[in-house]
């Protein structure tokens, strides 16, 4: 059937399209919400376009456009609509909200929840404008605002009167100087100093601050981590004054890092320098062979204690760039939890690590601190990366200036040069590094030399301050001690009354003080538990005998001390123990460790007979052996005995058994003689074992040790009794019960 088709005007227009309000529905349900009416008439108005003709005459009107004729009177319809957006309030209701709201906003312990959802604006309509009249006299009687006994706070002015301030004029001439004035508007003489680099800005971006201020808001302890060759370089006092000032609350420690690449003395030396400021460790950061751990964790572990009302701490690394953070955090966790390379900027955000249930650390961004280093300060300090470098082999003078002529003798081979370039086309010649017609390549070996710097193969180290001048009493004093000793002068001198005085005059900032000093206290507590043993750092570089020993100190002292290292070393080696603390400060013991040298008077040492001395040194001998043969029999890997150490010991004792002649036959015929008695005990049992014994020692002895070790050391379930492998001693027994 057709449907019949409307053929007549209608007003309903049946098009689909979504502008027509008329438009059929759709059915419900279907997923599709249709604009309704007034919507889609809103956005046809919108659309609409005013029509004009070429004269400019609009000849078809916007649809919302009067179209009364020009000059003619209108009235706004008086409609309730025109004020439904809007909340009218009481003025009653508007000074209540007001006086309550004002009051809670200046109260500094509440807070106001929610003020985008409140009439905020409110609070504030009765500010005048900026430049509105002060009336001062609104607020203020005259009496108390201008009249003699006035209480308004003037401006406070440097200077009283004129006179004063001529005076102060003249006084700031005099100091006046050119080089300090940046305002200084000079002649341009066509000279000026080329801008530096973008490398060398390495480290000081807006960006890396904001991480290292990120990480001092949310740490309790904050470690900063200092490069042991060269820690005054690598520190920064502007941060450590920021804390003072503005956190005093938080923790500040340095680690003395990368303790192996300079000697021990010189370790001791800066730990007790440091930690007359602040709490200092030493640390070689190392997954195998650290130092330092057991000591930090356990300083870490205390300040844990220190904050019980929190449930854990967090302790943020800072430090210069390459110093070694991240290093120091992969130790502490014993893998890598954070990437490291010998590369400054290694280290990019910030980034949090769990090292137990109750200590979070955090790693920063290496941070250059302002100061007036020259390019190759920086670039010997390591915060540039040396492939990025334009010309590296300007800053090779500075190389050979810093580092003695022996140690780049030594690691280059090179026996003689007349100046750096000298040496580097030596170098060049030596490595083979050659251009193109056998020029050699100067960049190339330089790179490769300030690498080596970077990265410690060269042996260097700032000495620490005191080597030149040995102070006896003030070196034995750890300096957090020294206010407390004057003090105590000081109350002895002073008389009761004037004791009462002092007691009576105490205010609310002495108190404090008090208070900051009770947290000093505690701090000192916690780190009279941490003791350090510098004996078992592993010294890397090998130094000359002139650097092994402090400076102006006596050689035998010295040999002494480190042979009580060793000593202690062996003790703890022995009996399996982490370093803990005993009672002594790691300050106090680096102090009597750093002056026991210089403090030992020489007229004792004179004293002693040769034959004392022979027989302390037999003595430590022995000891040395026994735990040599201790550890053989328990099979350690490795037995830290640090290298320039036992070395020294040895000389010394040759020394003076040359000093003694007939005293050092005796210790080698003592020697000579356990060592016989050492050959012949293992031989001894193989004598009386049968042939078949015989046989199995020697499989057992073809075997890998580790193999070994685990069927000793392990209940295995199906063990072949084939492989069971008693070991030479333990033959020995069963044959000496034997024969019995
Ligand atoms: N010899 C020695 N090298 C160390 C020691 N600690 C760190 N290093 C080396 O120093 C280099 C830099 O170590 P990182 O841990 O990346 O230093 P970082 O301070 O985190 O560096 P950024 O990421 O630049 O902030 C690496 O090559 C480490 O192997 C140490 O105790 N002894």
């Amino acid at each position: 059937m057709v449907k019949p088709r409307f053929k007549g005007k209608s007003t309903i227009n049946t098009s689909a399209a979504s502008s027509n309000p008329d438009r059929p529905k759709t059915p419900a349900g279907s997923g599709n919400s249709m604009r309704d009416r007034a919507t889609v008439r809103r956005l046809n108005m919108y659309r609409q376009k005013q029509r004009c003709n070429n004269r400019g005459q609009v000849i078809k009107r916007l649809s919302y456009q009067s179209t009364v004729s020009d000059g003619t009177q209108a009235r706004v319809e008086p409609n309730i609509k025109w004020f439904a957006n809007t909340r009218v309030i009481k003025q009653s209701s508007l000074q209540k909200f007001q006086d309550e709201m004002g009051a809670v906003k200046k109260d500094p312990y509440r807070v106001v929840m929610k003020q985008s959802r409140l009439p905020m604006s409110l609070l504030h309509d009765r500010v005048k404008a900026h430049n509105s009249k002060v009336h001062i006299l609104d607020t203020e009687g005259f009496e108390t605002t201008f009249g003699p006994k006035a209480q308004r706070k003037r401006p406070s002015l440097v200077v009283g009167d004129v006179k004063d301030l001529a005076e102060q004029a003249v006084v700031s001439a005099q100091t006046y100087s050119a080089e300090k004035d940046r305002d200084l508007v000079t002649e341009d003489d066509g000279v000026r100093e080329e801008a530096r680099e973008e490398i060398f800005k390495k480290g000081q971006s807006k960006r890396i601050w904001g991480e290292l201020y990120k990480v001092i808001d949310s740490s309790d302890v904050i470690i900063q981590v200092l490069d042991a060759r060269d820690p005054m370089g690598t520190r920064s006092q502007s941060i450590e004054t920021y804390m003072r000032k503005e956190k005093p609350w938080k923790h500040l420690i340095f680690v003395l890092n990368k303790c192996d690449l300079i000697p021990t003395w010189v370790t001791k030396r800066w730990v007790a320098v440091l930690s007359a400021e602040y709490p200092t460790l030493a640390f070689h950061a190392s997954l195998t062979n650290s130092f330092g751990k057991g000591s930090l964790i356990q300083l870490l572990r205390q300040f844990g204690k220190l904050h019980t009302d929190k449930k854990q701490i967090s302790v943020g690394f800072i430090g210069y760039p390459n110093v070694g953070k991240s290093s120091v955090i992969n130790t502490l966790r014993s893998k890598k939890v954070c990437n490291v390379a010998p590369l400054a900027g290694e280290t990019k955000v910030w980034q949090y690590i769990t090292l137990m249930r109750r200590i979070f650390l955090i790693d920063c961004p290496g941070v250059v601190y302002p100061s007036e280093d020259s390019e190759s300060d920086i670039v010997l300090k390591g915060v540039v990366q040396v492939e990025k470098i334009r010309n590296p082999e300007e800053h090779i003078p500075a190389v050979l200036e810093r580092a003695k002529p022996e140690y780049i003798q030594k690691t280059y081979r090179i026996p003689t040069w007349s100046s750096p370039e000298d040496f580097l086309e030596k170098l060049a010649m030596r490595m083979g590094k050659l251009l193109k017609g056998g020029e050699p390549d100067l960049t190339c070996v330089s790179k490769m030399v300030l690498n080596d710097w970077q990265r410690g193969r060269i042996p260097f180290f700032v000495k620490p301050p005191g080597c030149e001048e040995e102070h006896e009493g003030k070196d034995k004093l750890p300096v957090e001690m020294a206010p407390e000793a004057t003090e105590c002068v000081q109350e002895e001198g002073a008389t009761e009354e004037q004791c009462k005085e002092m007691v009576a005059a105490m205010s609310a900032e002495q108190e404090a003080q008090q208070q900051q000093k009770h947290k000093h206290e505690q701090v000192q507590k916690i780190l009279s538990n941490v003791r350090q043993n510098f004996g078992k750092i592993n010294v890397a570089p090998e130094f000359n005998d002139e650097d092994l020993a402090p400076v102006q100190t006596d050689d035998l002292a010295f040999s002494d001390l480190s042979g009580s290292d060793v000593e202690k070393d062996s003790e703890e080696e022995e009996n399996g123990e982490e370093e803990k603390g005993d009672g002594e400060t790691a300050a106090g013991d680096a102090e009597a460790a750093a002056t026991t040298p210089a403090g030992q008077p020489a007229k004792v040492e004179e004293k002693k007979s040769s034959r004392e001395t022979i027989r302390e040194l037999d003595g430590k001998i022995a000891k040395y052996k026994q735990f040599l043969d201790r550890a053989r029999l328990k099979r350690f890997s490795a037995i830290r005995i640090p290298k320039a150490l036992s070395d020294k010991v040895l000389t010394d004792m040759k020394v003076k058994q040359a000093g003694n002649n007939p005293q050092p036959k005796a210790v080698t015929q003592v020697g000579k003689k356990r060592k016989t008695e050492e050959a012949e005990e293992p031989t001894r049992p193989h004598r009386s074992l049968t042939s078949k014994q015989r046989r199995a020692a020697d499989r057992a002895q073809k075997v890998k040790k580790v193999g070994t070790r685990y069927y000793e050391t392990h209940n295995v379930k199906n063990k072949n009794k084939n492989r069971k492998m008693p070991t030479a001693p333990s033959e020995g027994k069963k044959a000496k019960r034997s024969k019995r």
